[in-house]
């Protein structure tokens, strides 16, 4: 069987925290992260408002990521052994990728394709600290957050519920232990049901 599991939501919801803790506890489990599919900076609108538009879903090489995906599709089992993922010859024969990043379900060629989709947040001001404890590849401007991130963060959500895609959503200020908890038997159940 062949498992996709999205952890998605706003950026420093905790997305990669919980991705990290799920890997090491999911057999034959294989991830993808979005932001390995950041276009070069080059590449970067500028908006109207001055700021590099990184928050878009143009700023993504999603083609690319969709084709990532589909190789793991097509044999998980040669994608795990290609990046250092080992797999369990147990009869079950259970294959989970985990895909992750800020923007998974606002790209129409993957939005059908995942089995679960959680979608992590936490209140603005939470969220505008932790960003500004975050160093990334290329450093926010002043400004970014309100001007930029936030207001994009906000469409996307709309669109993607206004397009009525079903997500599961997770309280990002729990404790890390709680989520991974939380998540870990959610999944552990839904694979028992479809088994
Ligand atoms: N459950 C949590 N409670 C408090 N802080 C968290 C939690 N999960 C992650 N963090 C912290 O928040 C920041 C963003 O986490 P990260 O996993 O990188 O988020 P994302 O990938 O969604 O941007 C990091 O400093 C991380 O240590
Ligand atoms: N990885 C990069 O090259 C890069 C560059 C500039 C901004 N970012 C930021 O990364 C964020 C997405 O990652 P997180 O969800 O982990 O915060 C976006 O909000 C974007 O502004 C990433
Ligand atoms: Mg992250």
């Amino acid at each position: 069987m062949k498992y996709i599991v999205g952890i998605g939501g706003m950026t420093n919801g905790g997305k990669t925290t919980l991705t990290n803790s799920l890997l090491k506890s999911l057999p034959n489990c294989c991830v993808i992260h979005q932001d390995d599919f950041f276009k070069p900076q080059d590449q970067i609108a500028v908006g109207e408002d001055g700021f590099k538009q990184w928050d878009v879903l143009e700023s993504l090489d999603m083609e690319a990521m969709l084709s990532t995906v589909q190789a793991w599709m097509i044999s998980p089992r040669k994608f795990a052994r290609a990046h250092g993922v080992s797999v369990q010859l147990d009869a079950s024969d259970t294959h989970i990728l985990i895909l992750e990043g800020f923007l998974l379900y606002s790209y129409k060629p993957l939005v059908d394709l995942y089995s679960r989709r959680y979608f992590l947040t936490v209140p603005y001001e939470e969220c505008k600290w932790r960003r500004s404890t975050r160093r990334y590849m290329v450093p926010d401007p002043p400004g970014l957050f309100d001007g930029h991130v936030w207001p994009m963060y906000q469409k996307y959500k709309r669109e993607m519920e206004a397009n009525g895609v079903e997500v599961v959503y997770l309280d990002g200020m729990k404790s890390r232990e709680e989520l991974f908890h939380q998540v870990l038997e959610d999944i552990q159940n839904s694979l028992l049901n479809r088994s």
